[in-house]
């Protein structure tokens, strides 16, 4: 139990109206309201929250967080007038549970690519040197070697708040958590204590959400602008953007980069197809992540590692251990020598970035045939830059389904096609059944020795059609076609 009052004390602006009552839970989604829970009404992106007052007042809700005032107000409802109801939410979750983040080493990660990818291995890193962790993260949460399913990149404040106080009460020193734009527009961080906060990098994703590039830069900002002077943040230089991140910030600033000068520094001595040879402060590593890009993810995890006080040595032994995280860049290897590799570009920056590493490690005579689709009820734009992407820099394409929601598949694909060059247009298919088009890319378009990339859906086991997500997992597939 907890008083109204004391929950959202620290809430400005907010107006008591009623007397002060003991609520048993929090809540914000009327599916959910039970009988002695405070309800959040939240103007979202679908409805309005504040249309379900009648109905959890029914359900014995009482207790109300409010922006606006409905018209007819029951004499029994203690209600709080609040400016924004996220920020309370945010707010009063973080004082439900004990403001958990702020006894914990939390980190958090944001930038377009590369969250799940580092915080996965900051969490392994971690736990390898010793420390019971906690992991939040696209593809799964965790409390040190318990798996908890993942439902957003960034929990609900309450949720969030919710799942900190386990992993604080399981013994867990160190967090390890991705920070979606989404997450920081709808506040569901507000509050949060971090210790350290990383910028990866930023392209072009989630303009159905954010309107414009500029708004989506402002998002992500907005996740350095409220940290607080005890923190640090580390930036990626080499990014247009990574100083930008850290313009208003009170926190102190880190940096690291492999072009431009940083505090932390990484050469890159060989990339190829079993790993990195990279030197971080002069010291040489193998790593077994693959490209480019993981280089930057690793010096981001190193320098951390660094910035909470571990030993250089000690990291360094460690990080040539780690494997790459599920769904990124996993290559199964087939009959006939052929190669798929399963991984969750799902951008034209990632997509590129995982062609241009292929073309690099592969052998002359293995051609690359890409299998890729782009999301449904999602930014529209990256389509026809992906299938361009994957028309010039691969051998041969398969445009196909990834989670359609509630478009039509042929609709996105025919978006797709429309930015492929016309000479390119020749080495373009078009099969809408994801299961088809790897069946087809791997039995009989890929020759002896090629690399079959199929990308976009990763770690994912489902595909969304029509909001109904049936089983569907690219790896999975994958064998199956290896073995018909
Ligand atoms: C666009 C977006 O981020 N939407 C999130 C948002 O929902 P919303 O604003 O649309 O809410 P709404 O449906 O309009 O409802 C408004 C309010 O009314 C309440 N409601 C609604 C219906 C009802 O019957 N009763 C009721 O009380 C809702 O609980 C809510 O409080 O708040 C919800 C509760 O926290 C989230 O579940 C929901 O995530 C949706 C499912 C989603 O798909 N989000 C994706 C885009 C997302 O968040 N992605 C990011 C980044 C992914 C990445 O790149 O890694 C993430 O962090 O996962
Ligand atoms: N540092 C990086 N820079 C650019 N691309 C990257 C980087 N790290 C990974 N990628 C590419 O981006 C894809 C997504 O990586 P990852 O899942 O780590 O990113 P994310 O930021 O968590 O994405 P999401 O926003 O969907 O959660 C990878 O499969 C890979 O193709
Ligand atoms: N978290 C991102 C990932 C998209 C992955 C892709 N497979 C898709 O479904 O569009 C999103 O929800 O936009
Ligand atoms: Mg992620």
């Amino acid at each position: 139990m907890a008083s109204l009052f004391e929950l959202v004390r620290a809430v400005k602006g907010a107006q008591l109206l009623g007397a002060d009552v003991d609520v048993a839970h929090l809540c914000f989604d009327s599916r959910k309201a039970v009988a002695g829970s405070v309800f959040f009404a939240i103007p979202g992106t679908q409805v309005d929250g504040h249309q379900f007052l009648p109905q959890v007042y029914q359900q014995g809700c009482t207790a109300w967080v409010v922006e606006t005032l409905p018209m007819d107000i029951p004499a029994d409802v203690t209600y709080v007038l609040v400016p924004d109801s996220n920020e309370a939410l945010a707010l009063a979750a973080g004082e439900f549970y004990g403001n958990p983040s702020a006894k914990l080493n939390l980190i958090g990660i944001t930038g377009t690519n590369g969250k799940t990818t580092s915080v996965t291995l900051l969490f392994e890193l971690f736990k390898q040197l010793g420390h019971r962790c906690g992991l939040i993260s696209t593809v799964q949460n965790k409390i040190q070697d318990r798996v908890i399913p993942a439902t957003h990149t960034t929990p609900d404040a309450l949720a969030l708040n919710a799942l900190l106080a386990d992993m604080l009460a399981d013994g867990c020193t160190h967090v390890f958590m991705e920070v979606s734009s989404h997450a920081v527009v709808q506040k569901r961080i507000h509050g949060i204590v971090f210790k350290g906060a990383i910028f990866s990098n930023i392209t072009r994703d989630h303009l159905d959400f954010h309107e414009t590039f500029d708004s989506y830069i402002k998002a992500k900002k907005g996740f350095f602008d409220d940290l607080p002077s005890g923190s640090f943040t580390l930036t990626n230089v080499d990014d247009k953007r990574g100083m930008v991140m850290l313009q208003n910030t009170a926190a102190r600033k880190y940096s690291y980069g492999i072009l431009n000068a940083a505090d932390f520094k990484a050469k890159i001595k060989a990339n190829v197809i079993s790993g990195l040879q990279v030197e971080f402060d002069g010291i040489e590593i193998h790593a077994q992540l693959i490209g480019l890009f993981n280089a930057y993810n690793l010096l981001a995890i190193y320098a951390t590692a660094i910035l909470l006080g571990e030993d250089k040595n000690e990291v360094l032994l460690q990080l040539s251990t780690l494997k790459t995280a599920p769904g990124r860049f996993e290559q199964l290897a087939g009959p006939l020598n052929k190669m798929a590799i399963v991984d969750y570009a799902h951008t034209p920056d990632a997509l590129e970035n995982v062609l241009k590493t292929i073309q690099a490690i592969r052998a002359k005579q293995q051609r690359i045939i890409t299998v890729v689709g782009c999301g449904g009820n999602r930014d529209a734009g990256k389509r026809p830059i992906m299938a361009e992407l994957a028309a010039t820099l691969s051998d041969v394409v398969v445009l196909t389904s990834d989670n359609p929601r509630f478009e039509d598949p042929e609709s996105i694909l025919d978006q797709m096609e429309a930015g492929v060059p016309s000479e390119d247009r020749i080495k373009v298919h078009r099969i809408s059944d994801r299961r088809e088009a790897i069946f087809q890319a791997i039995r009989t378009i890929a020759q002896p020795g090629d690399i079959v990339l199929v990308a976009g859906k990763g770690h994912e086991t489902y595909q969304d059609i029509q909001g109904v997500k049936s089983d569907f997992d690219d790896k999975q597939v994958i064998a199956e076609a290896y073995a018909a």
